[in-house]
């Protein structure tokens, strides 16, 4: 599969070079240059094949001819080592656990299927690699650890200082190897300004070869739509208009989704949930795009102004407003409504979500006021512990740490403080 700039002003490349490279040379996103649906077949009989198998067929186009089928094979086994249960909460709700990995965020997926293609691509090559990546919160602490120990990369990672929960610090800054971080005084658009600008550095492109390990790249960004499938193989059966809503920052994950439905998977909707960092929100309501600085909130990890992966959706629905606006609806939530959620399905259900899995359930009670009979499954991005303040404040109940996050609890932060683009330069010509 070859890909396109969709800045469309720098050649179309092979997958192997649009996952090195990271972004284009004129700075756009990659996207497929074909999207070719997957048989009816494959939908119908979805039951008889797992979850390996799903994968493979829905990822070969994506990465053919550069990654060889039973290197694909191999990548997609190590992968998905961990399950990705649907756990239904009434008749109309659902959640799709995504927390399951080593770092216990939906990024894991990602992170290290990126890591094993580029540690394919790099096998005979005595060049490193510096991949760059910009975090709210999960994103670095899953390409920490998809990353660490892998041959010919190094990893720098840039968060925004203060706002990153406890443990997600701890998940980016503690592993040491080649994985270093850089704590940013301000905001994670900041940070992602920092890593776009790096790659269109010739001072920087011309002595290193930078990627990026942020959804942007297609390696970390196109398995995410193997969620969507999954949930559906869970679901079909008892449930036909399947609708899901997916708390959202810089819309990589509910993209993928989409990508998912143009292979042919029968999704009626899609919902993006986002906290006050509302932008999307406010387009679908005013047909004005207006990115604005992000603002703090309890779902860290979707304090994004300027989300990467909208121009993505718009190619994706033909940059027409009403197509989109036919599959993509969206909501924003204030933190105290996130709060209520928080203890409402703590109340109702017995089930303890995080707070982004929290305005997921709000973007799903939101649509089905007026879609009653769709079945609505919200996505459980991270798992509740990661934000242990905030989800034991809520429902007066201490929570047992899971293994992942109890082997990073005791370990040491060790961060460089920067303050400007030309910090980070200097640090990567060093
Ligand atoms: C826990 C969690 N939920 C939701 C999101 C938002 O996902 P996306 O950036 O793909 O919209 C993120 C970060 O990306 C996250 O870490
Ligand atoms: N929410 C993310 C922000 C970056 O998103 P990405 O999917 O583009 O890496 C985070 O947790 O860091």
């Amino acid at each position: 599969m070859n890909y396109y700039s969709l800045n469309h002003k720098a050649p179309n490349t092979t997958f192997k070079d649009a996952v090195v490279k990271g972004l284009a040379p004129d700075k756009g996103l990659y996207f497929p240059e074909r999207i070719t649906p997957l048989p009816a077949s494959f939908f119908e009989n979805i039951d008889d094949l797992c979850y390996n198998e799903i994968a493979f067929e829905a990822l070969q186009q994506f990465v053919s001819p550069d990654i060889p089928k039973d290197v694909l094979k191999t990548i997609i086994e190590e992968t998905l080592s961990f399950d990705f249960p649907v756990v239904k909460l009434n008749d109309t709700i659902s959640t799709l656990e995504l927390f399951h990995g080593p770092t216990m965020a939906f990024k894991d997926v990602g992170a290290r299927f990126m890591a094993r293609c580029l540690g394919y691509f790099n096998q005979n090559n005595t060049n490193e690699v510096t991949v760059l990546v910009a975090t709210s919160g999960d994103t670095g602490g899953a390409v920490a650890n998809g990353f660490l120990g892998v041959k010919g990369v190094n990893v720098v990672i840039l968060y925004p200082s203060g706002k990153v929960s406890e443990i997600q610090e701890k998940q980016l800054t503690t592993l040491g190897q080649n994985i270093k971080a850089l704590e940013v005084d301000g905001v994670f658009d900041d940070c992602q300004d920092m890593v776009k600008r790096a790659f269109l550095d010739e001072e920087l492109t011309s002595i290193m070869q930078l990627t990026s390990a942020n959804s942007i790249n297609v390696a970390r960004w196109l398995p995410q739509l193997l969620y969507f499938m999954f949930a559906y193989k869970q679901l079909h059966k008892s449930h036909k208009d399947i609708v899901f809503s997916v708390p959202s920052g810089n819309f990589g994950n509910v993209c993928a989704g989409m990508m998912a439905q143009q292979l042919g998977l029968p999704i009626k909707h899609f919902i993006a949930s986002n906290n006050q960092n509302n932008v999307v929100t406010n387009y679908l309501k005013t047909e004005i795009y207006n990115p604005k600085p992000s603002v703090q909130t309890i779902s860290n990890a979707m304090d994004v102004g300027n989300p990467s992966n909208f121009i993505r959706i718009q190619e994706i629905y033909n940059n027409n407003f009403n197509n989109l606006k036919d599959n993509l609806s969206s909501y924003s939530f204030t933190d105290n409504e996130t709060k209520v959620a928080l203890k409402e399905i703590y109340n109702n259900y017995n089930y303890v979500a995080d707070p982004h899995g929290a305005v997921g359930y709000l973007g799903c009670k939101a649509y089905l006021k007026s879609n009653p009979n769709a079945h609505c499954v919200f996505l459980e991005t991270a798992h509740p512990t990661k934000f242990l303040d905030v989800v034991e404040d809520v429902i007066t109940e201490k929570q047992p740490l899971p293994k992942q996050i109890q082997s990073v609890m005791g370990k040491e932060k060790v961060a460089t403080k920067i303050s400007s683009y030309n910090h980070l330069k200097a640090l990567l010509l060093k």
